[in-house]
């Protein structure tokens, strides 16, 4: 599903109008009608409106004067008069109706019990056109609507929502349901921004569909997931499906080549090796006799391995490289050699994740251009790969899609919604998954679960985006409370999001 910006949003209303002949009071119309249908199934008795002075308040001005045609009694709380024509337009008509405006100017005694009165609220304070900070007064009146449970809509995305990174400044109506127009916007999905949109409805209020093909900001759904499952040839054997091997592990994190190599056989991967130091080998070879396990010369990796493994590239497609190596000068020097090697170039991918990340932000260069690799950072380790502070990436689209394109590559910004970008500085959002993926060894689940897709057919960029919405769709259908999940049951549970993809 296509998401849009609020500027390209707004660049597509006025193509709309400009380009198509709509006029903007009829799209302000379309968007009441369809508050009207969100708001009619309630029966209100009494419903509120809250109207700033742009066009979400025209907006709420359009929709209450629909609710007064029905009988119902609306009235709304103005903050600013009307400082556009539709919504002027809109203002003049709901009074006209009957509609009684009562002006906001701080929140008193006596607009408490006026707004008790209520039981609906309708958010038009602002829409895709807020920016900054919201004013102490209305941070007020905000934090007191959140705290009653009078039931709330609100128009576009609620307000002090930033429509672009989801942050909220400070504060955030928050809404039970939200109707937003055209398309969502990414506002509406990250954190914390997600949290007060409630439920999302996506009206279609009569721009042409074709205007939201110029966007480049796709969420990742089912429909999407479900066009990249790998097929299963029923006459398959083990080489048909693919071969990945997991490089990675050190004395300290002996489970992480373990867990990427479960991903990679759950997914569906037809042979697994780890190439790793000695004692996670064991590791490895009590917990998952199926894997094909090889150890390196030394405790640590070091480039004395390049040899053994450049001889077992020959025989798979898929390289993981960086789940729980270590840091030693070593083991990036070993880092930095295999992937400058010629010898990877034969791969159809190299999941370059953890520590290999680390490896990585030393010398950046040597990703660039590179069309077989992936990247798998979080924010700490994208911070140290951009040398830009967490706060400023998180969330951060442009930042994501700066970094793709700069270093002409692919990669995955994980986080509670995960930001993929390719090198043409396309954008994927995936919002799967829930806090049981919050917990050390997921990353390593995840690599591993992309390189067994990239095994089995689908391409680099395929494997980043779907990987990342199989992963969280396993922890979503897991039956077990999120503060219980670990990764190895979340990989226990990938037969349900094979089973739910069907279904669909
Ligand atoms: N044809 C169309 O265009 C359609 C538009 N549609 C609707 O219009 C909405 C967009 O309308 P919009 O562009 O008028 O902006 P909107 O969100 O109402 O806010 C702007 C106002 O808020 C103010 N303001 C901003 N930040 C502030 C702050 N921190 N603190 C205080 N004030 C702040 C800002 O002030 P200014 O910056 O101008 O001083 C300005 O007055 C969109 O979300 C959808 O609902 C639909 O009907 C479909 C057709
Ligand atoms: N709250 C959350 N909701 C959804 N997914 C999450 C959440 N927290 C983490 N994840 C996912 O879990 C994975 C964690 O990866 P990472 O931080 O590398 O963990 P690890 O420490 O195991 O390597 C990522 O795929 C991320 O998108
Ligand atoms: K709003």
């Amino acid at each position: 599903m296509k998401l849009v910006f609020p500027k390209q949003m707004k660049e597509i209303d006025r193509r709309t109008i400009e380009e198509f002949g709509i006029p903007s009071l009829l799209l302000m119309e379309n968007a009441a009608t369809a508050l009207e249908h969100e708001i009619i199934p309630f029966s209100p008795h009494k419903v509120l409106l809250l109207c700033g002075s742009g066009n979400n308040g025209g907006d709420a001005y359009a929709a209450g004067r629909k609710l007064l045609a029905r009988g119902i009694e609306v009235s709304a709380l103005r903050i600013g008069m009307p400082s556009t024509r539709e919504a002027r337009f809109n203002y003049k008509l709901f009074k006209n109706f009957g509609g009684k405006v009562y002006g906001f100017k701080a929140l008193t005694e006596k607009i408490k019990c006026f707004i008790k009165k209520h039981d609906l609220v309708l958010d038009g304070l602002f829409g895709v056109g807020f920016k900054g900070m919201l004013s102490a007064e209305i941070i007020d009146l905000i934090e007191y609507l959140n705290a009653l449970s009078i039931f709330k809509i609100a128009v576009d995305i609620p307000s002090g929502i930033n429509g672009i990174n989801g942050t909220v400044n400070p504060v955030a109506f928050k809404a039970d349901t939200t109707v937003t127009f055209g398309a969502a916007k990414p506002g509406h999905y990250f954190f914390p921004g997600h949290s007060f949109t409630g439920l999302l409805k996506i009206a279609k209020i009569g721009f042409p569909e074709k205007l939201f093909e110029t966007s480049n900001i796709e969420l990742v759904d089912d429909k999407l997931a479900k066009a990249f499952l790998p097929e299963r040839i029923p006459w398959g054997h083990k080489g048909t499906f693919g071969k990945v091997c997991i490089v990675g592990g050190s004395s300290k994190y002996t489970g992480a080549a373990l867990l990427a190599a479960l991903g990679s056989i759950r997914i569906g991967a037809g042979m697994v090796y780890t190439f790793t130091p000695k004692e996670t080998q064991r590791v490895v070879r009590n917990s998952l006799p199926e894997v094909i396990s090889i150890a390196s010369k030394s405790a640590i990796l070091t480039s004395e391995d390049l040899e053994t493994l450049h001889a077992l590239i020959d025989d798979i497609d898929t390289l993981v490289v960086g789940t729980g190596i270590g840091r030693a000068d070593e083991t990036v020097e070993f880092v930095k050699k295999l992937l400058s090697s010629e010898k990877v170039k034969s791969l159809k991918a190299v999941i370059i994740d953890a520590d290999a990340l680390y490896a990585v932000s030393k010398v950046p260069e040597i990703i660039m251009g590179r069309e077989n690799f992936l990247l798998t950072p979080h924010p700490g380790e994208f911070s140290r790969l951009t040398r830009k502070a967490v706060e400023e990436i998180v969330n951060n689209i442009d930042a994501v899609k700066s970094f793709a394109r700069e270093m002409e590559t692919r990669l995955i910004l994980k986080g509670a919604v995960s930001i993929i970008a390719n090198e043409s500085g396309n954008i994927w959002l995936n919002n799967t998954g829930n806090t049981g993926l919050a917990k050390a060894g997921s990353g390593d689940l995840l690599s591993g679960t992309i390189a067994g897709l990239v095994a089995q057919g689908l391409s680099p960029l395929e494997a980043l985006i779907f990987g990342s919405y199989f992963m969280g769709k396993a922890a979503e259908l897991a039956q077990e409370y999120e503060a219980t999940l670990s990764a190895s049951m979340i990989a226990d549970n990938y037969g349900k999001v094979f089973e739910y993809l069907k279904t669909l």
